[in-house]
């Protein structure tokens, strides 16, 4: 098979092209490395220097198919930042979008894979865990670009026949168990990344974002689901998408509030991370977690890494091994 994956140089989106990669296919990457590493661009992948801002080189790219499925990760991703410049975001994200899924259907793809999330969720507090059908009432631009995507999605349907899954991840986290890819976001936004740093003295103590949730201990909670768990998803979904589009939530099931994720990382390393209390985020859900039974009935999928010190521990592994990063 042959796959066309926007974003392979990124996190999640390296780590789906591996997998790829391990069970045989034929992968090209499409990046613009502005948050991705060329080094994280697993050795076998062609890759392709586009900015999918760029229409004509994503039409001429996308022309130079046939692909058996389109993985598109490629977006600008933090919530907080989105509160910032709303109308950059939803520009962004939105027509980056459009440019792709515009060359798609002009060139007859048939199946397209979509990263969205789980801030589609974040604008009300709710019972967890969280359906696949529940209202979608994102809580940031971040959040609403990703549900206009989807949108999208739903007349490249209905009008061209192309067949999608749109895939709302809960928090991705951990790498690669053989230690061949990790996460390096730059600026690092995410919890479990900035502890590690915070307990190996890499950083200033973990600042944590708000006391007076309500939750039991005051503190947000987070459904972490391993990023090699997420591409096992992804390979379930591309069989599964032929004939019928679908929607999944994809997490571990599980919340973890973000001291207890402290207190993970302070058992997995027998380190102590340094912390204090800092003001809330703009944008955070008190608690976010799913209910991830649909792409389980209907595909058979289901996390194989239950365990948040299992999550925890491959973070910290790679981090140790590459203190810079991609710049090692
Ligand atoms: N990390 C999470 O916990 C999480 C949770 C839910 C959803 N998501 C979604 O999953 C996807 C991947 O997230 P990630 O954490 O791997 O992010 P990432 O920033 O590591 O990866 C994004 C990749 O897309 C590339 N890119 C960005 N804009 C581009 C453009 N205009 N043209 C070409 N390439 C471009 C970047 O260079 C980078 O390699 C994103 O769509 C994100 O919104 C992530
Ligand atoms: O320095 C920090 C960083 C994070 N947090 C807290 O840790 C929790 C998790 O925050 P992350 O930034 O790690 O993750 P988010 O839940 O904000 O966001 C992630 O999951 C979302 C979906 O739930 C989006 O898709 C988004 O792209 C993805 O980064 C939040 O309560 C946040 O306030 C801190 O206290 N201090």
């Amino acid at each position: 098979m042959r796959y066309l994956v926007t974003g392979g140089a990124g996190f999640i989106g390296s780590h789906v092209a591996l997998t790829l990669l391990d069970a045989g296919h034929d992968v090209v990457i499409l990046d613009n490395l502005s948050t991705g590493h060329r080094k994280a661009i697993p050795s076998g992948a062609q890759f392709e220097h586009i900015d999918l801002v760029d229409s004509s080189a994503v039409d001429r790219l996308v022309a130079q198919g046939p692909w058996d499925a389109v993985l598109h990760f490629a977006a600008i991703s933090l919530v907080g930042a989105s509160m910032a410049e709303p109308y950059h975001y939803l520009r962004q994200n939105t027509l980056t979008s459009l440019n792709l899924i515009d060359a798609c259907t002009k060139y007859g793809v048939k199946r397209f894979v979509f990263s969205s999330t789980a801030a589609l969720f974040g604008g009300v507090d709710r019972l967890p865990p969280i359906p696949d059908n529940a209202l979608v009432d994102p809580g940031s631009p971040y959040g609403e670009s990703k549900f206009f995507v989807e949108r999208a999605l739903l007349w490249a349907d209905r009008i061209h026949g192309m067949k999608h899954a749109c895939l709302r991840y809960f928090n991705a986290a951990g790498s690669d168990i053989s230690g061949r890819l990790g996460e390096d976001h730059r600026p690092e936004t995410h919890l479990i990344p900035l502890a590690i740093d915070a307990m190996l003295g890499r950083r200033p103590p973990l600042k944590l974002f708000g006391h007076d949730y309500p939750t039991p201990d005051g503190t947000c909670i987070r459904d972490y689901i391993h990023v090699a768990d997420l591409a096992d998803a992804h390979i379930s979904v591309i069989d599964q998408i032929c004939d019928r589009s679908v929607t999944y939530n994809l997490g571990n099931g599980k919340g973890y509030s973000n001291l207890e994720i402290i207190q993970s990382v302070e058992r997995v390393s027998g380190r102590s991370v340094p912390w204090e209390w800092a003001a809330r985020r703009e944008g955070d859900p008190s608690v976010l977690t799913a209910d991830f039974s649909r792409i389980h009935q209907e595909t058979g999928w289901q996390p194989k890494i239950n365990d948040i010190d299992t999550i925890v521990g491959s973070a910290l592994r790679w981090r140790e091994n590459h203190p810079n990063g991609y710049s090692d």
